[in-house]
């Protein structure tokens, strides 16, 4: 029997819909695969996977031995049986029956042990390969992984790994290096007793073993449309994210009902595929069958005949039942799920090492920027993308003031603020601090001189420490501060520079309270209390020594309150630093000591609220559209506008 495998598989068509679309029965890439996959865990495990090829030899090879053990017995009984138990004959029997007994016990002994080692390789395995992904994913120090929509696919393509499993590669070997050894071993035991069995048998187990796997990979169905849809629609099910909208619409019975409709359609495609291949594998089965009788019989015959000792014929039948594994299918559904995404882990890696900066600068960024920070005729363009966001856009941003930049839905401001942050490098034109080209800048350096909150910033599923605290993990960890109520401390402060305090105080567990409802006593914020625990972190940064600050719309998720509060505290949170702020509200730009207007690409406005204003171009525009609508919705709602865009 095959070991059970700690992960997943079965009987079930495996989802594999977001594998590469392949109808082969056994295809180059399928092999290629195998041997990418075997050749990773060797590498990587060579002591354990020649531990467990050792253990799945030795517990293939044993029911041979137990076969001519037995054989041994039938031959000795007749003679023990006439000169009884203490006669030669007879001691022969007693040390038979011992040898028989402890290969048993060793039968299950190797069992347990290769079930172990199985189990551990599994988890080492499986380990291994998903830190391989994720180190691979870091050591890019930009966003083309992500970005760059060739190398955007191989990632998607290497982190389904997780999905699949790919310590099932373990489990499959093992399972199948045992039969293989047990089919080899009967067979030669087969060859030495009487080798027109092997000759006659063993080739036809072969050739059935070969359809057999390859009506099993026929009936796998790969890329199909039913399948995928049935599984998007599982996971739409069952992921916590959708599950408001599914029961607000109604949608969950139809849900159902339409998986149902998709499953079916994907096994009625798998069994229209396997009764074709079972065709083959059916007539093959039958010929085994035949020819297992036929070779039984002549056996049997010739040893009624005198031609063959009943105790050969013994070791005979029981090496026939072994020789059937050379046709077994044990293991090869899980060495398929384990091994075929480990190609696309090591395209991925090749593609990624493409993109790691081999000559890093050394240059600090420290104490930058003094001055200023300019882009100078910079020209930018998605990979992929046909039309540039950025051709020869200027831009110079005073060091230790505010800058707002406002803009029209895709005008280019979060691209602005990747390229400030070094996230994403210029294809022309130079972004310069104090003179120094940021490509010249050592890039971590510059990281811990910029704290940014991006409109998609991060919900941490772990403790309020780690979410405030990962602004400055490194000042954090310093050794000066291991007294953690220093560093908590240190968060406090944060916490109040950003108005999070209260947030703070009201958690069950403080620092220490997840703020994730998966875990047990964790808890769920809003969206206005999660960008203000996002601000707290950026404080927690700036605090730590960063000297510019990158708000990427830190009011979107802001209730009014909420939000004049910030506008209140926006000089002091600013204060002495290069701040850039990106928003929609006119009520937070406006407090700015500096706004520029953004559109097509470049820079088509530029001064404070009141130049801006007087102006009378497009920012005055948008802000009165703004100030507009916030008036109507107070007077309709007969509530004094506290919020209006104008409010000083
Ligand atoms: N990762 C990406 N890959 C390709 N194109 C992108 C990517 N991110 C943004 N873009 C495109 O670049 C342009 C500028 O996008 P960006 O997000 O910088 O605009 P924005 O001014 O911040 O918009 P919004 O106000 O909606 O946040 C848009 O046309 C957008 O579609």
């Amino acid at each position: 029997m095959p070991q059970s495998a700690p992960g997943k598989s079965g009987d079930q068509p495996v989802d594999q819909s977001d594998r590469r679309p392949d109808d082969q029965p056994e295809s180059a890439h399928r092999r290629a695969a195998r041997r990418a996959a075997l050749g990773v865990l060797v590498r990587a495990f060579p002591g354990w996977t020649g531990l467990l090829a050792a253990l799945a030899l030795v517990g293939g090879a044993l029911p041979s031995v137990f076969a001519l053990l037995v054989g041994r017995l039938v031959d000795l009984v007749p003679d023990a049986v006439r000169g009884g138990f203490s006669s030669p004959d007879g001691r022969r029997i007693v040390t038979t029956l011992v040898l028989v007994g402890s290969l048993l016990l060793a039968q299950e002994i190797v069992r347990m042990v290769r079930e172990l080692v199985s189990t551990e390789l599994y988890r080492r395995f499986d380990e291994y390969l998903l830190s391989r992904v994720m180190t691979t994913i870091l050591r890019v120090p930009r966003l083309d992984l992500f970005e760059d929509p060739a190398l955007a696919a191989a990632t998607d393509r290497a982190v389904r790994i997780a999905r699949f499993g790919p310590g099932e590669l373990v489990s499959g070997l093992s399972a199948k290096w045992a039969g293989q050894a047990q089919g080899l071993a009967a067979t030669a035991v087969a060859a030495y007793v009487w080798p027109v069995a092997a000759v006659v048998l063993a080739p036809l187990w072969i050739v059935l073993g070969h359809h057999l796997r390859a009506d099993s990979f026929r009936a796998n169905p790969f890329w199909t449309e039913p399948l995928r849809r049935a599984g998007y629609l599982k996971r739409l099910a069952m992921m916590p994210e959708w599950a408001k909208e599914l029961r607000i619409f109604g949608l969950a019975e139809r849900l159902v009902d339409r998986f149902g409709v998709e499953w079916r359609q994907v096994m009625e495609q798998l069994w229209r595929t396997r009764r074709v291949g079972y065709r083959v594998s059916g007539t093959l089965f039958g010929l085994a069958l035949l020819a297992n009788v036929a070779v039984m019989v002549i056996a049997a015959r010739s040893a009624l005949a005198g031609g063959l000792a009943i105790g050969s014929l013994a070791v005979l039948v029981q090496s026939m039942f072994g020789m059937s594994q050379l046709a077994s299918q044990d293991g090869d559904v899980w060495i398929e799920n384990g091994a075929v995404p480990v190609p696309d882990v090591l395209a991925h890696e090749r593609l990624a090492a493409t993109r790691v900066l081999t000559n890093v600068p050394s240059r600090t960024a420290r104490g930058l920027p003094a001055r200023e920070i300019s882009f100078e005729r910079v020209h930018f363009r998605y990979p992929g993308r046909e039309s540039p966001v950025f051709t020869d856009l200027d831009l110079t941003i005073e060091a230790g003031r505010s800058l707002a930049v406002v803009g029209l839905n895709g005008a280019g401001k979060t691209t602005l603020t990747k390229l400030l942050t070094g996230l994403s490098l210029p294809q022309a034109g130079r972004i310069r601090v104090d003179g120094v080209d940021l490509a010249d800048l050592e890039p971590m350096s510059w990281r811990r001189s910029v704290a940014a909150i991006f409109q998609d910033f991060v919900h941490y599923p772990l403790p309020a420490r780690d979410n405030i605290g990962f602004g400055a993990v490194e000042a954090l960890a310093d050794p000066g501060l291991a007294d953690l109520s220093r560093v908590d401390e240190q968060i406090r402060a944060a916490a109040r520079r950003a108005g999070a305090d209260q947030i703070l105080e009201g958690l069950p567990d403080g620092l220490d309270t997840y703020l994730s409802r998966r875990h047990t006593g964790g808890v769920d914020l809003s969206g206005g209390q999660w960008q203000r625990i996002a601000l707290a972190r950026a404080m927690a940064a700036v605090s730590a020594g960063a000297r510019v600050l990158v708000l990427d719309e830190p009011t979107a998720h802001l209730d009014v309150r909420a939000e004049a509060d910030l506008y209140d505290r926006f000089l002091d949170l600013t204060s002495g630093l290069t701040a850039i702020v990106i928003s929609h509200r006119f009520s937070t730009v406006r407090r700015a000591d500096r706004i520029v207007v953004l559109d097509g690409g470049r820079i088509v406005e530029d001064g404070t609220h009141d130049e801006l204003l007087a102006a009378n171009g497009r920012y005055a525009s948008l802000f009165r559209t703004q100030a507009l609508r916030y008036a109507d919705e107070a007077q309709a709602t007969h509530r004094p506008h506290t919020t209006a865009a104008g409010d000083g």
